[in-house]
């Protein structure tokens, strides 16, 4: 029994849940999409029946407008597709340690299918000893992450998922996530770097662009997820160690007549047009590609670049199943089992009270509730 190889012990049955928002698989499903969407409480902090009624009535206005989108891009989004490689490579990555768990990941998304029922239940079925929550997104916001855990803790509940939960919160400057980062932007900052010189034209200047969201996310609710952008920009900017790199955060995707965070990436680009700089247009709230990388950056944004003749439009990928970037899914894996071995599971009885971050290492919001949460 001493000498016995771990892979030789019985493991404990680790469940790895990774959310993202979903995206429609197929024009049919774009509608039922945006009422989701719009239907949450963490994106329309509305009581019912009010957001329920806003919610039909925003996503048939703007379902001709996204269908129009996802038409570019074969009638539906990748998403998933792309969440399920990160899923495959982080299973495998996690297996290879062999280190006492067995592993298997499932996929929850937010407003499509996976729902979090159906993965649930398949979390149940498996037999699942402990659960690891992990959002793939690397900045924590209520209206991403946080919606997900509490979507899915309801879920544990409706189909009588007990197993012990863990969720790793965010992890804006995970050296995997960072170095990939650096390693992709570096790559387009040097493409661009020479298609500049080639034209006679300066150097380029570096666009962050981080989805948006609406000011009172983060007055209101004290959302940590602007923080931790200008985070993540600032260690990516620090780990390329490039003399003095012109750079700045900016927030793509804009939807509804509300306020929402700035500068906008429309506005910064028509500014480099202004000024006349070449541009390198790097999505840091991503980590696989969809339609707001692959139409509005790779199409509609690179029109208005050329309308404005930027002379270099140059777009960095999203990190997706990179190597580095699934060996630091690894490490936020391990640093969460740590703190489910030391602290005990997530607690309940602080999340119910309202929003909550439940990070324990970077946020400044730790533990706090978040402004009054939804019922
Ligand atoms: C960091 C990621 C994201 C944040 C924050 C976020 C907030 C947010 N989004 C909307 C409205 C829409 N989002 C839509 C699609 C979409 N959004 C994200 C990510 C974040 N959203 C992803 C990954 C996707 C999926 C895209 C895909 O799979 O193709 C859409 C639908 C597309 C469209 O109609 O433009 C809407 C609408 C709000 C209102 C919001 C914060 C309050
Ligand atoms: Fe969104
Ligand atoms: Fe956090």
């Amino acid at each position: 029994m001493k000498d016995m190889p771990m892979s030789e012990l019985k493991r404990k049955k680790r469940a790895i849940i990774l959310f993202n928002l979903g995206g429609p698989d197929g024009p049919d499903a774009v509608k039922p999409f945006l009422f989701n969407l719009f239907n949450d409480p963490a994106i329309i902090s509305l009581p019912n029946p009010f957001r329920y009624f806003l919610a039909k009535l925003i996503s048939s206005r703007r379902a001709p407008i996204a269908r129009e989108i996802y038409n570019h891009i074969g009638g539906k989004s990748p998403l998933l597709e792309l969440t399920k490689d990160q899923a495959d490579a982080l299973e495998t990555a996690l297996n290879g340690l062999d280190d006492g768990y067995e592993n298997r990941c499932f996929i929850a998304m937010r407003y499509w299918k996976p729902f979090a029922d159906e993965s649930a239940a398949a979390v149940k079925a498996w037999g699942a000893d402990e659960q690891i929550l992990l959002p793939l997104y690397p900045q924590f916001s209520t209206t991403t992450s946080g919606s997900s855990v509490k979507d899915w803790k309801r879920a544990c509940h409706k189909v009588g998922l007990a197993a012990p939960i863990k969720t790793a919160c965010c992890y804006p400057t995970n050296p995997g996530f960072i170095d990939a980062s650096a390693e992709m932007v570096k790559a387009g900052y040097e493409n661009a770097l020479k298609k500049a010189a080639d034209l006679g034209v300066g150097k380029p200047r570096l666009l962050f662009s981080a989805h948006g969201v609406p000011k009172a996310v983060i007055t209101k609710r004290a959302d940590p997820y602007q923080s931790q952008i200008e985070k993540s920009a600032q260690a990516v900017v620090d780990k390329m160690a490039i003399a003095d790199l012109d750079w700045l955060v900016c927030y793509q995707s804009r939807v509804g007549p509300m306020e929402w965070i700035g500068p906008s990436t429309e506005h910064e680009i028509e500014r480099a047009g202004k000024d006349g700089v070449p541009l390198v247009i790097v999505p840091i709230a991503f980590v696989t590609e969809h339609s707001e990388t692959l139409v509005e950056l790779d199409i509609e944004y690179r029109e208005i670049a050329d309308e404005l003749k930027i002379p270099v439009y140059e777009r960095v990928r999203t990190v997706c199943s990179h190597p580095l970037f699934i060996s630091g899914l690894v490490d936020v894996v391990n640093e969460t089992q740590q703190e489910l071995d030391q602290n005990g599971p997530d607690d309940y009885a602080v999340e119910t009270r309202g929003w909550w971050c439940p990070d324990e290492h970077s946020c400044a919001v730790a533990k706090q509730p978040m402004g009054a949460g939804p019922a």
